[in-house]
């Protein structure tokens, strides 16, 4: 793999008949053709900020397995841990991720990305220490909630900071380099509490280690970020064109003025000269002008979308859907989710800068549709997963082989869809749609969206299974999805290989779509 921009890129560059079709709403510029990247350097980049993903990862997968072990560990007297306790621990972290989406944007606006980087790494440290030494639920929340707010924080800023500082042609694959360290970090967590369960460690131990060593990483990466820049794009507004210039020259290789001061320029061309305006301000301008308020109805739309189509649902709670079905290892059909989704999110990060980010959604969304359609006819096959019947209750019944597999089929073509499409690009999308001098309230408010619908579903999805059966709830998801393709297909336009100050001008006077 390398960065330097590729024959097919080139032409993806060069190629002026798309911005001349009188099919556009509105104008689409050339893009800049960039000149090629030092690669290593970005690779280092982008791997260091990545390890965020990983423990974005780590942390919200990890307290399933924890759970299991977790018995009466944190029961004081008086107060045995309670099921409401263990629902409470295990959202405290999308709770405090919403709270961290909201404060990111806005905090990495006015103390920069870098900064923001190393403020969640302290609390990926520190809650994962204080999760693994609490000794009450109340203290566990806590600890869960100072982790949350790190998730949240590094969910917004690490897509942000990577596509600040990668080329056009290759932030598309930088970004969803990300979203894989995501989806490793769950895969690691899942295997994690797999490799740590008892008889290896006590039950008490094991769900501390597994909690605990989320910290490690947090560590490695705060002794990286020593060694990264600031963005660019940053630089320019809070410390000027000389920084911004010095940060490009390291991320090309050249400092030579042929190739420096142009992007110099096209940042220029993206940032006002006034200075950055208040938060109120800011708020006015998302709303009131017209192309940032597509960006916002975009980005917010694909993040409700990312959770409302109940990924999430499977990755938390497949061990005890499966475990209801009367298979006998729970976790490891919840490893099949996980390692769906890691190696479907491993060919999106070949495919979105030359399949474009557009052509992959719709499909996602297609196949997505497909797969829910397929669970939710089976799940309305199975009577002991219909309303009335309480999830915590022992297994009534088996299902057949033949169902099972149509699960396992349906569940597959799901995870896979969602991770080609969906599961990455809404994060793309809100890091590469806003304009500079907004982009921090955008992105939050966009991050924002996606927790909070992570949360719903965390929080409800056992309970409407309880209410109207599986069957129904599959089917609301599929209901959700296509719905999401008719959004997408009339207002997500295509962005592959164009600049951000190009994305902002594409929104401007329509919603750029073919
Ligand atoms: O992009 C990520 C990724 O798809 C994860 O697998 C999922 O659990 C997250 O909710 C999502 O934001």
């Amino acid at each position: 793999m390398t960065l330097n921009n590729s024959p097919d890129d080139d032409k993806d560059l060069e190629q002026p008949s798309r911005d001349t079709s009188p099919l556009l709403t509105s104008p689409r510029p050339i893009p800049l053709n960039e000149p090629v990247a030092k690669g290593n350097w970005i690779w280092l980049l982008t791997l260091s900020a990545g390890i965020s993903g990983l423990l974005f990862g780590y942390d919200t997968a990890s307290i399933s397995g924890a759970l299991l072990h977790l018995g009466n560990s944190l029961s004081t007297p008086g107060h045995p841990v309670t099921t409401w306790d263990k629902s409470m621990i295990a959202s405290a972290t999308s709770l405090g991720a919403l709270f961290g989406g909201l404060i990111a944007g806005v905090a990495a606006d006015k103390f920069g990305r870098r900064a923001v980087i190393f403020a969640a790494d302290v609390g990926f440290a520190v809650g994962a220490l204080w999760q693994a030494l609490s000794g009450t639920v109340g203290s566990m929340i806590l600890g869960r909630i100072v982790v949350g707010v790190s998730v949240g924080i590094a969910s917004l800023i690490v897509p942000l900071y990577i596509s600040e500082l990668s080329p056009a042609s290759h932030r598309g694959r930088l970004v969803v380099i990300s979203v894989l360290f995501i989806t490793i970090g769950q895969l690691f967590a899942y295997a994690v509490s797999i490799i740590l369960s008892p008889p290896r460690l006590s039950p008490d131990s094991s769900w501390r280690w597994t909690l605990g060593l989320g910290g490690a990483p947090a560590v490695v990466q705060l002794f990286l970020m020593v060694f990264m820049p600031e963005t660019p794009r940053w630089q320019f507004q809070h410390l000027g064109a000389k920084a911004a210039a010095k940060t490009l020259a390291q991320v090309y290789g050249t400092d030579s003025p042929s190739v420096i001061t142009p992007l110099v320029d096209s940042l220029a061309a993206g940032i006002p000269s006034s200075p950055s305006p208040g938060l109120k301000e800011k708020l006015r301008m998302i709303l009131a002008i017209p192309g940032n308020r597509r960006a916002l109805i975009i980005a917010c739309s694909l993040q409700f979308l990312q959770q409302a189509c109940g990924f999430n649902a499977l990755m938390y709670f497949s061990p005890t859907i499966f475990s209801k079905l009367g298979v006998h290892s729970p976790t490891a059909t919840a490893m099949i989710v996980a390692f769906t989704n890691a190696v479907a999110t491993f060919f999106a990060f070949h495919l979105i800068d030359h399949a474009g980010r557009r052509t992959m959604l719709l499909h996602s969304l297609e196949g997505m549709f497909i797969g829910l359609c397929l669970c939710s006819f089976i799940f309305f096959t199975i009577p002991f997963l219909s309303p009335d019947t309480s999830i915590a209750s022992p297994v009534t019944a088996g299902i057949s082989i033949l169902q099972l597999s149509i699960l396992l089929l349906g569940t597959v073509i799901f995870v896979s869809s969602y991770a080609l499409g969906l599961g990455a690009i809404p994060w793309l999308c809100q890091s590469e749609f806003f304009p500079m001098n907004v982009r921090g309230v955008g992105t939050g408010a966009a991050t924002a969206t996606n927790w909070f619908w992570n949360l719903v579903v965390a929080a409800g999805f056992l309970m409407v299974v309880e209410l109207v059966g599986a069957g129904w709830c599959f089917l609301a998801f599929a209901v959700v999805v296509a719905g999401g393709w008719v959004f997408a297909w009339g207002r997500y336009p295509e962005t592959k290989g164009m600049r951000m100050e190009e994305i902002e001008r594409l929104l401007k006077d329509g919603w750029g779509v073919l």
